[in-house]
């Protein structure tokens, strides 16, 4: 069945004009347990016939894309031949020669120590709160040797024109630009000062990271300034509470050309962020310059503001008005004599164009500051602006051989606002403590269909016994007379934040069998999330989830649900994006290296339990955690935890935090699949890119 049919086939079910329809797609046993279903009204008023009182079909909005499905199945898909012959013994019908799933393990920077999220990593101890961001916090953080002090450039503001120059397409203008360019390469060695190639990724990093602290300080601020009108001078305020408490992501260095990790199209909201990472350091003033040894001074970048249709027409070309006071004439002096010494030296100078967009959904005002790249400055002159005064004019031409910059792209990404876009109130429907919303910025897609559950679902022939439960009535504490402390190795795994204290291969919590409250600081993924998370539309990697709270390190965040197939069952299906591999794993000595293993039920090595395999598929029903994508630099592990029974051939996955992750940000984990063992239905080795963009990206994902 293609996607298409499919979407239509759900939909029907979703507007219940057939509850059987579904089946054709969820599998015969929904049709089986007929007895169990439940038709609940759902937020749009659709009904939707379930299997099981904590299922939810979700249904499709008319005349939305969902057809497109998984955006991310579309990616980077290379098939290989291969299974039988580069994989020993293995063809399609080779039980080893399995389709992709993902298994649990810590999160892999761990491995070869025991790392204790709570106590080291946790900056804030686990609380919930979101670090202070406030300038006197930071300042007593800082000893006054590390700390300095904001620059303010109180200097007059330079005013910047920008329109089309007549002659200047011609062919000559441009050869003469490109060879310029090919020669600061050539002496640079490339556009990032000649960085190594891990240099330029750390740079970037850096980059990506100091925006995203200052974003956060500046937004913190901005909110708690509310009531007070929005006092002038945030965006400086904020930049000084950065300085304190990050100086040492502060890039004072000064470059001629590129700034390594700034690339040409990067966007900024505030031209603090342009002095914060070294590309204009002048907060105020237009133009930036160095002193070179022999003393001239040399303009490096100028900011360029302007009207955004001039900006578009004429991009590859501009005429900046020099540097000045509001009433006094021009000189060629100061930072304009450095944009003369610049011509005459041929120096790039970079150009940061300044303008501003109207937000497409309320048409609020936005400032938007784009980096244009390497411009030369070609001729000046001096005009006369009005009866008795005179300004410089500094005509530039954009290098030639640098990045395309698609204005019209650009802007239509930034007028959508980064909380416009919300399709979805709440993906599970009611099934999870907190709503679940779903954003789209980007296209008008909605998440493929699936039946919303909040809890596993096993197959209808299993069930395991329930495990013997403590007997501590007023609540656990590390004591051997609590049953679940002792199955834990002599302790709570958890400290009295909720925050586990150590990945580990097997946590046992408190479950309905024992006899502490349901207070008891054993018992935390059960509980479910308590955090606001956002399933959201990524640039590359179909749909992501991004928390919209502060998760201190160590906290629960959610448990991966779907149905719980027998291997048999897993092998049969067609789809393996949604697959985790579960039980599996708790004696493969490289993932738990040095981390606490003393769980007395694992002491004895593999038991019957663990030889049957079991895996928990998402594709057709489970909750969001389906969207979780990967990332070689993780800010999630998956947990082995077990409390409704003491099978550890099944146990729940859940997902912790292993660092501190600050709101607005993707949340990830290491998938760990095995690279080349991932084979598609005819046996052939599939391989797919790592888009995770992350500094220590290992390249494939599979
Ligand atoms: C469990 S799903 C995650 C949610 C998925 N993005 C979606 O839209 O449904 C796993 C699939 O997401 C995509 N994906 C996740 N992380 C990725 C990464 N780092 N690089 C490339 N693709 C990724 C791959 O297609 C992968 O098979």
């Amino acid at each position: 069945m293609d996607n298409s049919a499919r979407t239509g086939a759900e939909m029907e079910c979703g507007l219940g004009k057939s509850s059987c329809n579904i089946m054709s797609n969820v599998g015969a046993e929904n049709c089986e347990s007929e007895g169990s279903k439940k038709s609940r009204v759902t937020g749009n008023g659709l009904k939707s016939n379930i299997s099981s009182a904590a299922d939810h079909v979700l249904e499709q909005p008319e005349g939305k894309g969902a057809n497109t499905g998984n955006g991310a199945s579309k990616e980077s898909d290379v098939a290989a031949k291969g299974c039988s012959s580069a994989v020993p013994g293995s063809n399609a019908n080779d039980p080893n020669c399995r389709r992709g799933r993902k298994v649990i393990s810590p999160w892999r920077f761990q491995i070869g120590y025991k790392r204790s999220f709570s106590k080291a990593f946790c900056s804030n101890g686990g609380s919930l709160e979101t670090p202070e961001y406030s300038a006197q916090g930071s300042s007593t953080q800082c000893t006054p040797g590390t700390r300095s002090t904001v620059r303010c450039y109180a200097s007059p503001l330079s005013n910047v024109r920008v329109s089309a120059v007549r002659d200047f397409s011609s062919g000559k203008g441009e050869k003469e630009t490109r060879a310029a360019y090919k020669k600061v390469k050539t002496e640079k060695d490339d556009d990032n000062q000649g960085m190594p190639k891990n240099g330029v990724a750390l740079a970037r990093e850096k980059v990506i990271r100091s925006l995203r602290d200052f974003r956060l300080i500046y937004k913190n601020l901005l909110n708690k300034l509310e009531d007070k009108s929005r006092e002038g001078g945030a965006d400086l305020q904020a930049y000084k509470i950065f300085r304190d408490r990050f100086l040492a992501q502060c890039n004072d260095e000064r470059f001629v050309g590129n700034v390594p990790g700034i690339h040409v199209g990067d966007i900024f909201y505030a031209r603090v962020e342009l002095c914060i990472i070294g590309l204009h350091r002048p907060h105020r003033l237009g133009i930036d310059h160095i002193r070179k040894e022999d003393g001239t001074c040399i303009a490096v970048s100028i900011v360029a503001y302007a009207l955004l249709s001039d900006v578009k027409d004429n991009f590859d070309a501009l005429v900046y008005s020099g540097s000045r006071t509001a009433t006094m004439n021009q000189k060629i002096e100061g930072t304009n004599l450095a944009l003369k010494k610049s011509m005459d030296t041929k120096t790039p100078v970079r150009v940061i164009h300044g303008f501003t967009i109207h937000a497409k959904r309320n048409s609020q005002r936005k400032s938007i500051l784009l980096y244009g790249g390497l411009y030369l400055v070609e001729k000046y002159w001096r005009e006369k602006e009005s009866e008795d005064r005179y300004v410089y004019m500094f005509r530039m031409r954009r290098m030639a051989g640098q990045k395309h910059i698609d204005i019209e792209a650009t802007m239509k990404s930034e007028q959508a606002e980064p909380y416009d876009g919300v399709i979805m109130k709440d993906i599970s429907q009611g099934l999870e403590r907190i709503p679940i919303s779903v954003l789209n910025s980007i296209s008008d897609e909605h998440p493929m269909p699936y039946i919303y559950m909040s809890r596993l679902k096993y197959p209808p022939n299993y069930q395991p016994a329930p495990p013997a439960g403590c007997a501590c009535v007023g609540g656990c504490s590390d004591s051997k007379l609590c049953a679940c402390v002792v199955k834990n190795g002599g302790e709570i795994p958890f400290n009295d934040k909720g925050c586990i204290i150590a990945a580990k291969p097997l946590v046992y919590e408190c479950g309905p069998s024992c006899k502490c409250p349901p207070t008891c600081h054993n018992r935390v993924g059960q509980k479910g999330i308590k955090f606001r998370l956002q399933v959201f539309k990524t640039k590359s990697m179909g749909w992501g989830v991004k928390t919209l709270n502060y998760i201190p390190s160590g906290s629960f965040v959610c448990e991966y649900i779907g149905e719980v197939l027998d291997d048999e069952e897993a092998q049969k299906r067609m789809t393996d994006e949604y697959l985790f591999a579960i039980g599996h794993n708790y004696y493969d000595e490289s993932l738990w290296e040095g981390l606490s293993r003393s769980i007395p039920s694992l002491q004895n090595g593999p038991g019957k339990d663990e030889e049957t395999g079991f895996a928990v598929d998402a594709s057709k029903m489970g909750n969001f955690a389906k969207f979780i994508n990967h990332s070689c630099t993780p800010n999630l592990y998956a947990q082995n935890v077990l409390y409704d029974h003491d099978d550890k051939s099944a146990p729940h996955i859940m997902f912790f935090a292993c660092e501190d992750i600050p709101p607005g940000q993707e949340l990830v984990y290491h998938y760990n699949y095995a690279i080349d063992q991932v084979h598609d239905e005819n046996g052939n080795i599939k391989k797919k890119k790592c888009l995770c963009g992350s500094v220590e990206c290992d390249g494939w994902l599979y």
